[in-house]
């Protein structure tokens, strides 16, 4: 099947004129896509291998301006990394690190939150700025958690800085020890300092003291990654995490395909009916889009795990009719903004809880979200922590992206199923996945979708 691409229609606002023309499904899918590796999995195995104590590789490394921003930032301080026999194999060669270097973390949250550490070991100042957009995004408890290491921090006042931008002074040593943050707000403040602290001379003793903490599996992913290089970490006892000083082995090693990544294509099968294949699903994973399968089964489809050519293969397959669900996203919101698209195209309502996090991720994901479904005639109220999705009768329109990559995203599922939808600034989606436009139009014409495949 062709996938038929509405007619532009006219705008007169500059910044949606070169809107992406979202394509509408005239049937039943039937593709296989194939998902770059995960960000947060390159992102955190990058940093182990610039830490480590000899040269390793990453296989299936992510390229995106995520990936790309970290690798350059350890360049910067002075870590070698080049590419393999493709750009997914990069190999890395520790270094010792260097201050007096800049720092641009773009919008990647990995990058501000993770270098912040890593930075405290250089021997000398490193700044860090980013996106405009990045300049709001929480960075104090990381940056509270250096300071009561004994780093020293400086931004634009007398106060410790709360964002970006922000130096942190590196003398070439931490001492570590123990130290309480609040990862309320982000978990990324946890995994951040415990990808460093093996490298710290007493280790790390942290204790999360907020109320409550997102992103679980992203934690646990940390720990994981951690214990693979041969760092010995005690989670034994809830929101306590102990790092033992030692060294960080090196390896070669393969990333895992992004499995949140993969998310928007396999609810593609709900909306538009049909089945959609992702190669490469890993049997066991710490990655959150791991509940992906279940929460598109409770939403009418039906999957399975098929042995392919190179692994496991996913397969979800829906009929086009979708049911709402009422659902706490606390472990896995980056899954939300697919879930609230596919919500707002279901036969009942949907409540997504848990979230409140969201708020400080790319953008406000809660109020763009609201924002963009009511635009296309839909009802989407935002909560105290998440979000009411009444399915309404939608039309098209401009979805407005806020420089978030699952903004696009949730858009071009929107659009599978009701015409005229426009996404506002779809190469947003480079974030993590460059290439996606191209991707979804393979996948609804019925070619093998990956970002190098042949159309
Ligand atoms: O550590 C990671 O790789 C991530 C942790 C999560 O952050 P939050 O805990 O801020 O949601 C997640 O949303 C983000 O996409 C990636
Ligand atoms: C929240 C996200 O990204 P970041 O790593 O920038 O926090 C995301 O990818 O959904």
């Amino acid at each position: 099947m062709t996938a038929a691409v509405p007619p532009p229609s006219a705008t007169t606002d500059p910044d949606v004129a070169d809107a992406w023309a979202a394509p509408v499904a005239e049937g039943p899918l039937d593709a296989t896509v194939d998902i770059p590796g995960s960000k947060s999995l390159t992102n955190r195995l990058l940093v182990l291998a610039a830490l480590a104590d000899g040269p390793g590789t990453l296989h299936g490394a992510l390229r995106s301006r995520d990936a790309d921003l970290m690798i350059e930032a350890l360049r910067t301080l002075g870590v070698e990394i080049s590419e393999g026999a493709s750009p997914s194999t990069l190999h890395v060669r520790p270094a010792p690190l260097r201050g007096g270097v800049e720092v641009d973390t773009g919008l990647a949250g990995t990058v501000m939150r993770f270098l912040p550490p890593v930075a405290a070991l250089a021997d000398g100042p490193v700044r860090f700025d980013g996106d405009p957009a990045a300049r709001v995004r929480p960075m104090l408890p990381v940056l509270a958690g250096l300071h009561g290491l004994g780093v020293r921090i400086t931004g634009d006042g007398p106060e410790l800085p709360t964002h970006l931008p922000f130096t942190v002074h590196g003398t070439g040593r931490v001492v570590g020890g123990a130290v309480d943050v609040d990862a309320s707000a982000s978990s990324q403040f946890v995994s951040g300092l415990l990808l460093a602290a093996a490298r710290f001379e007493r280790g790390l003793a942290l204790r999360h003291i907020g109320t409550t903490l997102p992103s679980l599996p992203h934690i646990d992913m940390t720990v994981a990654t951690l214990r693979d290089v041969g760092v010995r970490v005690d989670n034994s006892r809830d929101g306590i995490w102990e790092v033992a000083p030692g060294p960080i082995r090196a390896r070669d090693v393969r990333v895992e395909p992004d499995l949140s990544n993969a998310a928007p294509f396999l609810a593609a099968a709900l909306v538009a009916g049909g089945t959609v294949r992702v190669p490469g699903w890993p049997a066991a994973t710490t990655q959150p889009g791991a509940l992906v399968p279940g929460l598109l089964e409770r939403m009418g489809a039906t999957t399975a795990v098929v042995p392919g050519a190179d692994g496991d293969v996913l397969e979800v397959t829906g009929t086009g009719e979708i049911h709402g669900l009422d659902v706490d996203l606390h472990a896995a919101g980056e899954l939300a903004p697919t879930f609230a698209a596919l919500a707002a195209l279901a036969g009942s309502p949907t409540r997504l809880r848990g979230i409140a996090h969201l708020r400080g991720h790319e953008t406000d994901r809660l109020a763009a979200l609201a924002a963009e479904i009511t635009r296309l005639g839909g009802q989407c109220e935002e909560t105290r922590d998440g979000l009411v999705i009444t399915p309404r009768p939608l039309h098209g329109g401009v979805f407005r992206t806020y420089a978030d990559h699952r903004m696009a995203t949730s858009g071009a599922l929107l659009g599978l199923r009701v015409p005229g939808i426009r996404v506002e600034d779809v190469a947003t989606t480079a974030k993590t996945l460059p290439g996606f436009d191209g991707m979804w139009e393979r996948m609804l014409g019925g070619a093998p979708a990956g970002p190098g495949a042949v159309a």
